[in-house]
């Protein structure tokens, strides 16, 4: 699903009501219906008051109609408007006419004024919307602080008002913290970020009808990927095929007291339907190994029980290997570092897909400083957590588009996939596009859940999915196994492997 820019959602818009054609005002009515089947679907009618705040713009016209819409559906609605400027929208004022003849509007003009709110009370946030211009100050501002310190359920129409849909907020920013946040048509930019997190709460997206002709041909840098698109790249297993279809992947992993790294990525990478897959550790791991996977082969580290000083050679990877990942618990040893950068030299020659991850990353980062990527082959796989990300690029950010805009260049320069992980993971492409992932948990922020993801796409490259496919179809795949192991265990008490017991392809 895209995400457009505030300026494309505008466009949007306008070329809806050009070429539908429908005018502004229906268009508003359609949203506001939009909003309100959402709303009856999640709240039934009780003893409690749905309190609509309107501001004077179209988000406020929204506020006034979904009001009108939800009165005789016998929810018991007040409708406050905000009077904070004696410029109100056309569609604002043809709305409050509308609702005037069936509830009475209560009008806040006076920075005096007390709300009184209670906890078992629905507060519509209606308002501003896409359309704000400046910092919230005065009246609303005392407005929106009154209502973030009610212990009401606040839901915002389309964006919480004074966030920003696709740039950084100032920190001192007043915003609407909203429990719910419906929004029409697309997510904004702002949702997928955690620095807003507290404002936007949980989001929903509500289809209001923009033209499809113009979302089609939109060109956007930001998409969200749905679980029916992502679900879609998933090939089936043909009948007659056999282990050798699947691809023969190597797992490089573990080290002196870090094997269970290495255990969890080989079983996720089992469990991601690899034909074959070898795993190189450490000869004192292979015992253990061994007992706890016996679907997988063996290649153990010669001559070293601490840590991988592999001298790799062209013959051990021509023609056996389909991708390598390498990294889960591979320690930051600088003689591990030189058979690490020996590896990629080959990986590069042979055009072996590679996903590097944890300890590879942190070797690049420790041992190669800013020119890193030079040994990196291209279209490789890196899925750094935000620590490691900023070790690799050896900067730090003011906020997340500042983030988001590093992780671009770094995927757009050296023709990488980098998966920025975390709520919603990052994933960039080499062609600057930005994918979120739509699946996964807070659960899933526990030991060991990093090396479960690089297991399942390592063996979706040894599966010969493209590189861009495996990203984004393996970290989904992954956030869907972790919300299995939720639901099953609870976020809480959920570990790595549970993640793993219930990938299912
Ligand atoms: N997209 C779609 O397809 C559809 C969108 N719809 C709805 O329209 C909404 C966008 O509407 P909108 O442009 O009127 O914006 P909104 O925020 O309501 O008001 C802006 C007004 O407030 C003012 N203002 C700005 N900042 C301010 C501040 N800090 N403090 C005080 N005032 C401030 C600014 O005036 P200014 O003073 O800047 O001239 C302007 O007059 C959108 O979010 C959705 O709800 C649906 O109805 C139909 C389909
Ligand atoms: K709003």
């Amino acid at each position: 699903m895209k995400i457009l820019s505030l300026h494309q959602i505008r466009e949007a818009d306008c070329f809806t009501i050009e070429h539908e054609p429908i005018a502004s005002i229906d268009l508003m009515e359609r949203a506001s219906r939009a909003f309100v089947n959402w709303f009856c679907k999640s709240f039934e009618t009780g003893d409690y008051k749905v309190k609509v705040f309107c501001g004077l713009g179209d988000n406020g016209g929204d506020g006034l109609a979904i009001s009108r819409m939800l009165h005789p559906l016998g929810y018991d609605v007040e409708v406050y408007v905000v009077k904070y400027s004696s410029k109100e929208s056309d569609n604002f004022n043809i709305n409050i006419n509308r609702l005037k003849t069936q509830i009475e509007v209560n009008v806040i003009d006076d920075e005096q004024f007390t709300l009184s709110l209670n906890s078992g009370d629905i507060i519509i946030d209606a308002l501003l919307g896409s359309g704000i211009s400046r910092s919230i100050e005065g009246l609303l501002k005392t407005v929106v602080e009154q209502i973030n310190k009610s212990e009401a359920m606040i839901i915002s129409v389309d964006i919480p008002s004074g966030l920003l849909a696709d740039k950084p907020n100032n920190q001192s920013d007043t915003i609407i913290k909203a429990f719910h946040t419906v929004s029409f048509q697309v997510p904004k930019l702002a949702f997928m970020l955690p620095q807003n997190a507290e404002f936007v709460g949980n989001w929903h997206i509500v289809d209001i009808g923009l033209h499809q002709t113009f979302i089609n041909k939109a060109e956007v840098v930001f998409f969200y990927s749905t679980p029916q698109e992502v679900e879609k790249l998933i090939k089936p297993r043909a009948k007659f095929s056999h282990k050798g279809t699947y691809g023969h992947a190597l797992l490089i992993a573990g080290s002196y007291g870090m094997m269970g790294a290495a255990i969890l990525s080989a079983r996720a990478c089992m469990r991601s339907g690899v034909g074959k897959l070898t795993v190189h550790s450490i000869s004192s791991g292979l015992p253990i190994l061994q007992t706890v996977l016996p679907e997988a082969m063996y290649w153990e580290v010669l001559n070293d029980d601490k840590f991988l000083t592999t001298d790799f050679k062209i013959e051990d990877l021509n023609s056996r290997f389909q991708a390598v990942g390498v990294g889960p618990g591979i320690g930051v040893y600088e003689e591990t570092g030189i058979s690490l950068i020996k590896l990629c030299r080959l990986c590069k020659e042979l055009v072996i897909p590679m996903v590097l991850d944890a300890d590879a990353l942190n070797i690049f980062a420790s041992q190669f400083g800013d020119d890193f990527t030079n040994e990196i082959p291209e279209n490789s796989i890196l899925t750094p957590h935000p620590k490691e990300f900023r070790n690799l690029v050896n900067q730090s950010w003011n906020n997340d588009y500042e983030k988001l805009e590093l992780l671009r260049k770094l995927a757009i320069q050296n023709k990488l996939i980098v998966c920025l992980k975390g709520a919603n993971t990052a994933i960039a492409l080499p062609n600057g596009t930005i994918h979120f992932n739509s699946s996964g948990n807070a659960g899933m922020a526990t030991a060991g859940s990093g090396d479960v993801l690089t297991g399942i796409i390592t063996a979706l490259l040894a599966q010969g999915y493209s590189p861009d496919e495996a990203a984004i179809l393996g970290v989904y795949m992954h956030g869907k196994a972790g919300d299995i192991a939720a639901e099953k265990f609870g976020m809480t008490s959920m570990i790595a492997s549970d993640i793993i017991e219930n990938i299912r392809f």
